[in-house]
């Protein structure tokens, strides 16, 4: 069986002159949650709009599901569901004539019933005779999502799925992401969050200025690139970091009263107990104490400084 999504050699040159992707290559297998993280204006939703045929791109081929984008667009088009960033539907339809609409697009016969299942999964059940209008900016999502998802695609793009969204959306996404999963629908997100990518995708590509920097596991790619921070909170502020701390690379904080020490996860030894009995050598004490992961900008950096 050939790749869910096969993309080779993918350029596009916009007529700014602007280079969105400078050759990209990727494989999304059948049945993953892949995540592309990357900064605003990496060539995520270019990439994406390519493969649902929205932008043409300069060169390079796109197989979904063994159907050329190009040559064969109906096939390739009909196994997608695309969720875009920005919502575009009929503000003056039903949530249901919405969906099932959508479906009928895709030469689909209609099935009333997982329609309804559909929306009783994203909780629009309830407002399926309501218009679009009346909708609050959440609901109108959840409609977007049941509209990508009405013609029962086999892969399914969200496009930065989180972006502005509520708590509550955010778990029914999650869940409804999982449960596709569980039957079989290749999934496909975008986002800037490295916490969105490391919860919930099997692999992630990491893209920067149109190229793919890597393809990893999510847990490889988490455990490889894991700088963490230790953040202790002092009891008395300090001017200046004491010379007999020199050895561990501490920096001062919110005017003082912070020190933040960045280590390697993955190192034989942290650093931590020494720097810990050091501290209370010199008498210097701490109210709190709190660690956390490197952001992906400093991901980013760690990247460029080894490409
Ligand atoms: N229609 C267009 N004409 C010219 N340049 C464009 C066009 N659309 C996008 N770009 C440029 O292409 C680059 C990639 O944009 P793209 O929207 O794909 O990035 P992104 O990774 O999706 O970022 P974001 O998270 O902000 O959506 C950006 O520099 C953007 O300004």
């Amino acid at each position: 069986m050939p790749s869910i999504l096969s993309i080779s050699g993918v350029e596009k040159h916009y007529n700014s002159g602007l280079s969105a992707l400078g050759g990209v290559d990727l494989e999304v297998e059948r049945g993953e949650i892949f995540a592309l993280l990357g900064p605003n204006g990496a060539g995520k939703t270019t990439l994406i709009s390519i493969v649902c045929g929205t932008v043409t791109m300069t060169s390079g081929t796109v197989l979904v599901d063994g159907h050329d984008i190009v040559k064969d667009f109906r096939a390739a088009r009909a196994t997608i569901g695309l969720v875009p960033q920005e919502i575009a539907i009929d503000i003056f339809a039903t949530v249901w004539n919405t969906v099932r609409f959508s479906r009928g697009l895709f030469g689909r016969a209609p099935d009333p019933a997982y329609i309804e299942q559909l929306l009783r999964d994203l909780s629009l059940w309830e407002k399926r005779d309501s218009k679009i209008i009346e909708l609050s900016g959440g609901m109108k999502r959840r409609v977007m999502i049941a509209k990508a998802l009405s013609h029962e695609p086999d892969l399914l793009f969200l496009d930065e799925p989180t972006a502005g969204v509520d708590v509550n959306l955010r778990r029914d996404m999650w869940a409804l992401v999982r449960k596709l999963r569980d039957k079989g629908v290749t999934i496909v997100l975008t986002t800037h969050y490295i916490e969105e990518a490391e919860e919930m995708a099997d692999r992630v590509g990491v893209i920067d200025k149109g190229r793919i920097l890597l393809v990893e596991d999510t847990a490889a790619l988490m455990e490889k690139l894991g700088k963490r921070r230790l953040k202790l909170v002092l009891q008395h502020a300090m001017a200046t970091i004491p010379a007999e701390l020199a050895d561990w690379p501490l920096e001062l904080q919110a005017g003082g009263s912070q020190l933040l020490y960045t280590f390697d996860a993955n190192a034989e030894g942290t650093g931590i107990p020494a720097l810990l009995r050091r501290l209370g050598e010199l008498g210097i004490d701490f109210k709190d104490l709190d660690t956390e992961r490197s952001s992906l900008e400093d991901i980013f950096i760690s990247l460029v400084e080894r490409s």
